[in-house]
């Protein structure tokens, strides 16, 4: 045997032990997660008990990221132990998380990517159809797009919460990589049609302008249905991410076509219950003001007196009459800390209505 193959060997072993190990203690942590489980029902005998705590989730991972010793970056390591705790909560009963479909949309991977792979992902048509799906108690969760840094708002999701009884229990992001792709037997020089998401499009306009002008783009559902018809008729391409060119079996004629490098979506994580505090967290309202001058400034003082910043305000259109307004707004800090209890409660007072949609954990993955 040579040195190299002696040295592969001996690492070889180490590793095989190591596994072992391993595996041993994420036995042993699935066994932990299982008490816990019965504790709860114990605790709350006849209660439809929700196992599933994502506040708890958050710091687990938050504290992997922390402490991580390398050489794995934090990101990839908590990557990991989110799939553990996946895998250990699914033990009690798998999740059913409905999300913006079809398979393959970008929604689905960010579902997976904040739930991990251990649950049900259902897919749903349209976002006012996963709203429903979790009221019905059809899912636990539903998981939809919010908003876009490319392209803004996705006003659809704000307006469910207007009439939806239905909490934010979390958010993630998820960098957007789009793709020019095709099917291995359409030839580049015979593409004359591009499917993709209306979103998609305008986030690869530059793009598409610059490379492939002249050629007739054509707005559909979704990414994933783009791909599914530029599989099925020659001479069309789609836009769409990885796994919908994985899913169709589609080719990547050009990678990250996308206008802006950062492109990024942020989902919500929709529910019927409230989460806790977990130590870092982010809140959401909709107010509609009188309709009479310094409105906003009265609406927006009370937080800036306080300290508490606000990460995002959005003005919709309201449903009750013309030109009078909701606004949506995002902040930091959780609902149950007496700052922001008092905040809430004075433009409670000054306000038509006040609607507390949720506080959650900031997406940590
Ligand atoms: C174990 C618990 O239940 C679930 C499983 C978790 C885990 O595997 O770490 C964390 C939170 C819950 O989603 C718990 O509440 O601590």
């Amino acid at each position: 045997m040579s040195d190299e193959q002696t040295k592969l060997g001996e690492l070889r072993d180490r590793i095989d032990g190591i596994d072992q190990q391993i595996m041993d203690l994420i036995s042993a942590r699935a066994r932990c997660a299982q008490e816990v489980a019965e504790v709860k029902m114990t605790y709350n005998p006849g209660a439809d008990v929700f196992f599933y705590r994502p506040e708890r989730e958050a710091q687990v991972l938050r504290r992997i990221k922390e402490q991580n010793p390398g050489p794995l970056s934090g990101e990839e390591m908590a990557r990991l132990f989110r799939e553990i705790m996946s895998a250990c909560l699914a033990l009690e009963k798998p999740m059913h998380i409905a999300f913006l479909g079809p398979a393959g949309t970008f929604t689905q991977a960010a579902a997976l990517k904040h739930f991990g792979h251990s649950v049900v992902s259902v897919p749903l048509a349209a976002i006012d159809a996963v709203f429903r799906e979790v009221e019905s108690g059809s899912a636990h969760y539903g998981v939809v797009p919010v908003e876009n840094s490319t392209e803004g708002m996705i006003n659809h999701t704000l307006d469910m919460f207007m009439s939806s009884p239905l909490k934010i229990c979390g958010e993630v992001q998820l960098r957007i990589h789009h793709h020019l792709l095709a099917s291995a037997e359409t030839r580049e020089g015979e593409i004359h049609r591009i499917y993709s998401h209306q979103q998609s499009l305008a986030q690869c306009r530059q793009w598409l302008d610059a490379n492939r002008f002249g050629i007739e783009r054509v707005p559909v559902s979704s990414n994933a249905e783009a791909a599914r018809r530029a599989a099925e008729e020659p001479g069309t391409a789609a836009i769409a991410g990885d796994m919908a060119a994985e899913l169709y079996g589609l080719e990547k004629l050009a990678g990250n076509i996308e206008d802006r490098p950062d492109n990024t979506t942020r989902f919500l994580i929709i529910g019927r219950e409230s989460v806790g505090p977990s130590g870092n967290d982010k809140s959401s309202i909709l107010v509609s003001m009188r309709n009479k001058p310094g409105a906003l400034y009265q609406l927006l003082e009370p937080f800036h007196r306080d300290g508490i910043s606000l990460t995002r305000i959005e003005t919709r259109p309201s449903p009750s009459g013309t030109w009078a307004y909701v606004f949506y707004i995002d902040f930091e800090g959780h609902m149950e800390e007496p700052k922001v209890a008092k905040v809430l409660a004075e433009i409670d007072e000054e306000a038509v209505e006040l609607k507390r949609l949720g506080s959650y954990p900031v997406g940590v993955l």
